[in-house]
């Protein structure tokens, strides 16, 4: 089972006793299922939203305390997006359920509501666990959750507000220490099982509820299947699976240019000069281990250092990728969000999850390994439900690679437009 999934746990005050707990694997990849399990209940979209459609509030009022619902219109969350509007209803009522929505269709807002409908902050114990794939994504994650937490403004009642805690790297919970550390995608035999056991020993998904959420479940019915099979989810888990023959926005405008290896770093600048974007993501493949034993400077310093000496635009150009040590990581992403124009020269580690709501362009430097990636990196951008902000995936390929790209258009049901250079 070759799984990514979100991971930090709520670490608000709750009593020892607990009336229900809720696991979330927020699992950008899942390995493909072949069989529907019986029992499992497959939803299909509904009809598109109307000016009588429910609002975020009627849908969560009987369930999430006021002052989280105050928060959440504050923040701007007020009309539910698809994958909230079918989804909430049925995690309400204590089903289990995999999500399978679009990149930045909302699947965190969903989880994080069904949590707060559930946890009490006047007891303590941990209530709540969710898991990611990278400490970035467990501290954006924690983010959200903090401001749903947050006192409403001008609200003095004594609602106690709940402390969020990210426990990334082992965390406090000791037992738990050797899953909770964060930082690494699911993809070792050694990392997943870990994840098994998190899933059916620390656990079991009887006595609680567990919620899958992904934008990728290739052959989605196996992997229903396995939750069933392998006790990861209840029997009669719900797989909510929206907009089935788009698995990406239908606002991406996706492009590709052919070149030769030695002109990819002048088309790159071309294509910058000539898109001029508010602000880009630029990803590279991450380095071999051949190329690192033979001493060759990464990709990303190669795309680094030919922006910085020809680049002459307004943007500031920041890296971030897997080798880097945390708190450089932090940084990078703290620039980029400080909001202003940036470069952001990344590898697959920025493609899970981030949430960037103002990016519109990413630039495919080298060809995503699979078509998942291709999926998670185009999904970095497209992130604001309800806007009609064009975005762009731009892909810099040889010509010796153009059939990968094509087997991903057919994979991901997309055209790309050739760009003459
Ligand atoms: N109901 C809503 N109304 C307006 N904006 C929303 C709503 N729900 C979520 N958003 C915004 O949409 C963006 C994407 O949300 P989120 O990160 O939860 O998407 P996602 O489905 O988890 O994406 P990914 O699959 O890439 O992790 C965020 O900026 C979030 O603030």
């Amino acid at each position: 089972m070759s799984m990514e999934t979100h991971s930090f746990s709520l670490g608000v005050r709750v009593a020892p006793f607990v009336k229900r707990t809720v696991t979330v694997y927020h699992v950008p990849r899942l390995r493909n299922l072949n069989r529907t399990h019986p029992a499992a209940q497959c939803i299909l979209p509904q009809p598109p939203l109307t000016n009588h459609s429910p609002t975020l509030r009627d849908i969560c009022q009987p369930h999430v305390p006021t002052h989280i619902l105050q928060r959440m219109e504050e923040i701007g969350y007020v009309m539910p997006t698809d994958v909230q509007r079918e989804a909430l209803p049925h995690l309400f009522s204590g089903r289990d359920c995999i999500l399978h929505a679009q990149t930045g269709s909302g699947k965190t807002l969903t989880y994080l509501l069904l949590i707060y409908s559930i946890i009490n902050t006047l007891k303590s114990s941990v209530q709540a666990l969710v898991v990611v794939p990278t400490r970035e994504l467990g501290m954006q994650v924690t983010k959200v959750a903090r401001m749903l937490a947050a006192k409403p403004t001008g609200v003095d009642g004594e609602q106690k507000s709940c402390t969020i805690m990210a426990l990334l790297d082992g965390g406090t919970l000791r037992r738990h220490k050797s899953w909770l550390k964060v930082d690494f995608i699911f993809s070792s035999s050694k990392q997943v099982s870990s994840l098994r056991k998190l899933l059916t020993s620390y656990s079991s998904c009887n006595n609680r509820q567990t919620v899958f959420a992904s934008a990728s479940i290739p052959q989605h019915r196996r992997f229903l299947h396995d939750c069933v099979q392998q006790k990861w989810t209840k029997s009669d888990v719900i797989h909510i699976h929206v907009s089935p023959v788009e698995p990406m926005p239908s606002r991406l405008c996706h492009r590709f240019i052919i070149c030769n290896n030695k002109r990819k770093l002048q088309t790159l600048l071309s294509l910058i000069q000539s898109d001029a974007p508010e602000s880009g993501i630029i990803f590279v493949g991450e380095q071999s281990e051949k190329s690192k034993k033979a001493g060759n400077a990464p990709s990303t310093d190669l795309v680094i250092d030919f922006l910085k000496t020809s680049y002459e635009g307004p943007l500031d150009i920041v890296l971030l990728e897997d080798d880097m040590n945390f708190n450089s990581r932090a940084v990078s992403l703290l620039e980029v969000r400080k909001g202003g124009g940036y470069l952001l020269v990344a590898t697959d580690i920025a493609a899970r999850g981030v949430d960037l709501p103002e990016m519109s362009h990413i630039y495919n430097f080298d060809l995503p390994r699979t078509a998942i990636d291709y999926l998670h990196r185009a999904g970095r951008t497209c992130r604001k439900p309800f806007s009609d902000m064009k975005c762009t995936v731009t892909t810099i390929t040889v010509p010796e690679e153009r059939f990968v790209l094509q087997k991903y258009e057919n994979e991901l049901m997309f055209n790309s437009e050739e760009l003459i250079p």
